[in-house]
């Protein structure tokens, strides 16, 4: 068992007791549907509060301050996009395959009172969403990432992506499909982790 709680995130993230309240309902939604949809490894929940909750929350000082529009791209159980909806990202679009996901989803939002849309669709058949901040977590390497953000972000946003010890590995292989400008930073919560910011986005 992890000794890192709400309150131990509150005082990590700086988060307002409104905030913690929203998040932790979200967190109550998750621990009750858990044992019906297999939302998030079972051995991470105890420890969902930094695995999770930091896991995300650390994302939101990078996006950009005039950012108004996110996408998280393979959302599952909310990570990181229901977070940062949570946090005041003003308007979220979470697009996830899975119905039963996204019925959680509607339910953690609605619980956490967070005006954002889930897209119950695969990311490729998503349109029309002209977004400033593209998240993903888990989901894909990093040039695959690329392709799906470049239609919602162009080469105006910016994408976030937590990534582990391989980072080094995937900028090497993207860079002979994609230009792109490159910043890194160290994860609060996994030595090995890093996240990566990429902006000015075009196919070489
Ligand atoms: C490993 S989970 C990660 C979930 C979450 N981002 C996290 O880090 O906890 C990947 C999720 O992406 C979804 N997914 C995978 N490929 C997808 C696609 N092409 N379109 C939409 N969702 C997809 C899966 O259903 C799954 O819920």
């Amino acid at each position: 068992m992890s000794g890192f709680d709400a309150a131990a995130f509150q005082a990590e993230t700086g988060v307002s007791r409104e905030t913690l309240d929203r998040l932790a309902a979200y967190d109550a939604t998750l621990r009750k549907w858990q044992p019906k949809i297999n939302l998030v490894g079972p051995s991470t929940l105890p420890d969902a509060w930094r695995r999770h909750f930091l896991d995300s929350a650390q994302l939101f000082p990078l996006i950009p301050e005039s950012a108004r529009v996110l996408v998280d791209l393979g959302s599952g159980a909310g990570f990181p996009g229901l977070v940062l909806a949570i946090m005041g990202v003003p308007e979220v679009h979470l697009v996830e395959s899975d119905a039963r996901k996204c019925a959680f989803l509607r339910e953690a939002a609605r619980a956490a009172n967070a005006k954002i849309t889930v897209h119950n669709k695969r990311i490729e058949a998503v349109t029309g969403i002209e977004a400033d901040v593209v998240t993903a977590r888990a989901l894909a390497p990093l040039s695959e990432l690329l392709a799906w953000a470049h239609p919602f972000i162009g080469n105006r946003g910016a994408t976030l992506f937590p990534k582990g010890q391989n980072v080094a590995e995937e900028l090497t292989d993207t860079t002979k499909y994609w230009k792109m400008r490159t910043e890194r930073f160290d994860s609060r919560t996994d030595p090995t982790g890093t996240i990566l910011r990429v902006s000015g986005i075009d196919r070489v």
